[in-house]
């Protein structure tokens, strides 16, 4: 399994008591498996992509990624297990205004020390693989709400990372606009072998994947597809 979370708890102080934000919460997913996690507003979805993105520590409970279990690194190691092995999609894009989307993605390379020759042509390869194609020299203004989307995916895979992590990635889109998104996510998972965790309130969107857990007061179930 290349991401697995195992009987995390994550709790935040609270004034004087903690609010449990992640109990007990088991999670294994497969390379090539598309995982989506539907929940209420404050039901702990954003805590558990947090915790899988090794960006917050869990309380107990333990997080591997790719193979190397979270809790024993330190935060170097655990910035570059971060950096090469897991792609985050954010809810809004965050694309930077004054960039083409081409270099969107060559800075993630050029952040990572990777060539930049090596990172142009990623880079466009993905841009392609995102129906980017003819668009890279457009600047986050000259792009539909899609579009950009479409950008901040790319970018997430730029560093060919084995785990995605998706937040809310429709949110912002209309019908026919949200579910390309979701179809090009599930393709991508599939084509790149990836281990793909999307958050979504979106019902209508998850006939694309593989499971679907239900989050309630940070608890994790499988639940029935609907
Ligand atoms: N940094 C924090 N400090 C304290 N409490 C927090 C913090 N982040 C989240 N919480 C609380 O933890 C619980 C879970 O929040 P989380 O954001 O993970 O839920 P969510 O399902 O992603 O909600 P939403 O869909 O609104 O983003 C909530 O009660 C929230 O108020």
């Amino acid at each position: 399994m290349t991401l697995v979370l195992d009987d995390v708890v994550l709790t935040y102080p609270d004034g004087d008591r903690t609010l449990t934000a992640l109990d007990k919460v088991g999670l294994s997913v497969g390379a090539g498996e598309f995982t989506a996690v539907v929940g209420p507003s404050g039901s702990g979805k954003s805590s558990l992509l947090a915790v899988a993105a090794t960006l917050i520590r869990p309380a107990s409970g333990t997080v591997s990624v790719a193979g190397r279990e979270v809790a024993g690194l330190r935060p170097a190691e655990r910035t570059r297990l971060r950096r090469d092995h897991v792609g985050i999609v954010f809810q809004q894009p965050n694309l930077l205004g004054s960039l083409t989307a081409l270099d969107q993605l060559t800075v993630m390379a050029h952040m990572a020390g990777r060539s930049a020759r090596g990172a142009a042509a990623r880079a466009r390869e993905l841009l392609a693989a995102t129906g980017l194609a003819g668009q890279e020299h457009k600047r986050p203004h000259q792009l539909s709400g899609g579009e950009r989307q479409r950008v901040n995916i790319a970018r997430a895979l730029m560093n060919d990372p084995e785990v995605l992590l998706v937040d809310e990635p429709t949110s912002a889109l209309d019908h026919r606009r949200g579910e390309q998104i979701v179809k090009l996510l599930e393709g991508l998972t599939r084509e790149r072998r990836l281990a793909a965790v999307m958050v979504t309130h979106d019902l209508a969107q998850l006939t694309s994947t593989d499971r679907v857990y239900s989050m309630a007061d940070g608890r994790l179930a499988e639940a029935d597809r609907v």
